[in-house]
């Protein structure tokens, strides 16, 4: 039997990371997102050679520099779906062979930009991580080198927290360690019973 597909999401800083460890403390396999990409970006990565060849700039030290991927995109309105239209397929394989390989009858699926590109149909039920918009603020602003301005220019691309809960199937308050772990487990539970009923 194929395994549970949860897909992961909040927005900047509500939780994603932190809520995904908690599912790997329950002993459920989580794939990242964000560190695939990072994977297919670092040398020897999948996505290095068709990159380069769209961007020379951003090959550096056989990996890709991300800063000048930013800088073609800030440069160029049609970047984003060139480089889209090669990483994502990469990062569609790199998900399958983690799915293919995973032996569990629950698996997370931690993805950022889950609802902004639709691939909440992929998902058997999403899960959110919220928080309310002061400790979102609180948390990011905390983080070295971050501005008001970075903060804000991430939060307008971003889809508005409240149209995320609205399609979520499961909602996370990360506001305290004790309750975001009980609350992982309750789901966990509440998916189990629901795959026996
Ligand atoms: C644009 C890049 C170089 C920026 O890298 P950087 O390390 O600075 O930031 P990071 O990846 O953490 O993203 C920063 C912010 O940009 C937004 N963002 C990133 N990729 C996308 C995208 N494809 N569409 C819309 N917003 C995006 C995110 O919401 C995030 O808040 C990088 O995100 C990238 O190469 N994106 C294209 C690949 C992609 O689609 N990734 C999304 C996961 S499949
Ligand atoms: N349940 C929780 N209780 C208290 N603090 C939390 C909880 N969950 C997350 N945090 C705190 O919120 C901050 C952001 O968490 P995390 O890095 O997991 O968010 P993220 O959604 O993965 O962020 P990003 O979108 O930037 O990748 C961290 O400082 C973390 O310690």
């Amino acid at each position: 039997m194929s395994a549970f597909r949860l897909g992961l999401t909040g927005s900047i800083g509500m939780g994603k990371s932190t809520t995904a460890a908690l599912f790997r403390d329950e002993g459920i396999p989580v794939w990242d997102a964000d560190a695939a990409v990072h994977r297919l970006y670092a040398p020897g990565g999948a996505a290095v050679a068709p990159l380069a060849a769209l961007c020379p700039a951003a090959l550096r030290d056989g990996g890709i520099d991300r800063a000048a991927l930013k800088d073609w995109i800030a440069a160029d309105p049609g970047a984003l779906a060139r480089i889209e239209a090669v990483v994502h397929p990469l990062v569609a394989a790199d998900r399958a062979a983690f799915l293919q390989a995973a032996r569990a009858d629950i698996v997370v699926l931690d993805i950022p930009l889950l609802f902004e590109k639709g691939s909440e149909s992929e998902m058997d039920a999403t899960l959110l991580v919220t928080a309310p918009p002061e400790v979102q603020r609180a948390r990011v602003m905390a983080r070295p080198g971050m501005t008001e301005a970075q903060f804000n220019a991430i939060l307008a691309r971003q889809m508005p927290d409240a149209e995320k809960r609205a399609r979520a199937t499961h909602i996370i308050e990360t506001l305290d360690p004790e309750s975001a772990r009980a609350a992982v487990r309750a789901l966990i539970a509440h998916i189990r019973k629901a795959a026996h009923a």
